[in-house]
């Protein structure tokens, strides 16, 4: 069984979420059962870019990941689009299997069995401004196919809708530790990103978290936009 991969690339560092700052290699898997209004990785999303989608056998897939590793184990990122809406289970064996470790990064839609066989799975529900709507009993149904690997909620935040929004979310799920992060209005992966609108973002973010008595999510911004922009493969 081939999966469809948009890119494959690193080694760089993990730029969002619990694993922030960690060496890792990206899997990006093509397709998306979503069309975020703001999505930062359309090349990995819109059917224009599907001819650029490559069908790889696991043992193709880990062979790139060994070989941009140096050899070396470490932690490996699935990412896309939505891993989930494909098979990454035989991946995960086969990594597992040479000492790899793996973390997930989907928003929620379709749960996979394979989630168990990760060390960290990084939900992304998607708040209004996404113009998506999030299906919480196939949430739930992703939170109970994890079994005991570990599980996080990141939720992207554009403006104070979203934020009402997620401490909504928040209150669903009292035991998943939640990183906010600011949303990225300039996703052209041509155009430069400005660093001091990040920080204006991220003041933001925490003024109206931290300042308003929300004290329990963690808020990041995310690191490789600070250091590449939005150029892609980083
Ligand atoms: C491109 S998505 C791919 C994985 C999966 N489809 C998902 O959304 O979780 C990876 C992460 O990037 C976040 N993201 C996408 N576009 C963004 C933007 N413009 N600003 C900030 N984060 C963004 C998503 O919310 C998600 O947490
Ligand atoms: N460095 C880096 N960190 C990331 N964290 C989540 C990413 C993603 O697009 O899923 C991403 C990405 O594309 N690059
Ligand atoms: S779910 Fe993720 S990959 Fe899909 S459109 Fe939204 S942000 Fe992009
Ligand atoms: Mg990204």
């Amino acid at each position: 069984m081939t999966v469809r991969i948009a890119e494959i690339f690193g080694p760089t560092i993990q730029g969002e979420g619990a694993l922030i700052g960690q060496p890792t290699v990206f899997i990006r898997a093509g397709g998306c059962d979503y069309r975020c209004s703001w999505c930062d990785s359309l090349h990995a999303v819109d059917s224009r870019f599907r001819h650029e989608w490559l069908p790889m056998q696991p043992d193709q897939v880990m062979a790139k990941v060994a070989e941009l590793s140096g050899g070396q184990p470490l932690m490996v990122s699935i990412s896309g689009g939505n891993p989930a809406i494909q098979d990454f289970g035989p991946v995960i064996a086969l990594g597992r299997a040479k000492g790899y470790s793996f973390a997930c990064e989907t928003q929620g839609s379709v749960a996979r069995d394979w989630f168990a066989d990760l060390a960290l799975l990084v939900l992304s529900p998607k708040p209004p401004s996404s113009g998506q709507v999030t299906d919480w009993d196939a949430f739930d149904a992703c939170i109970a196919a994890a079994g005991a690997a570990r599980v996080v909620m990141k939720i992207v935040i554009f403006d104070q809708r979203d934020l009402d929004w997620a401490r909504d979310a928040q209150s669903r799920y009292p035991g998943l530790p939640l990183y906010l992060q600011p949303g990225n209005p300039e996703v052209d992966p041509t155009l430069p990103v400005s660093p001091q609108a990040l920080a204006d973002r991220m003041l933001w973010l925490v003024n109206e978290t931290v300042g308003k008595g929300w004290l329990t999510p963690h808020i990041l911004p995310q690191l490789h936009v600070l250091i590449w922009g939005n150029r892609r493969g980083v």
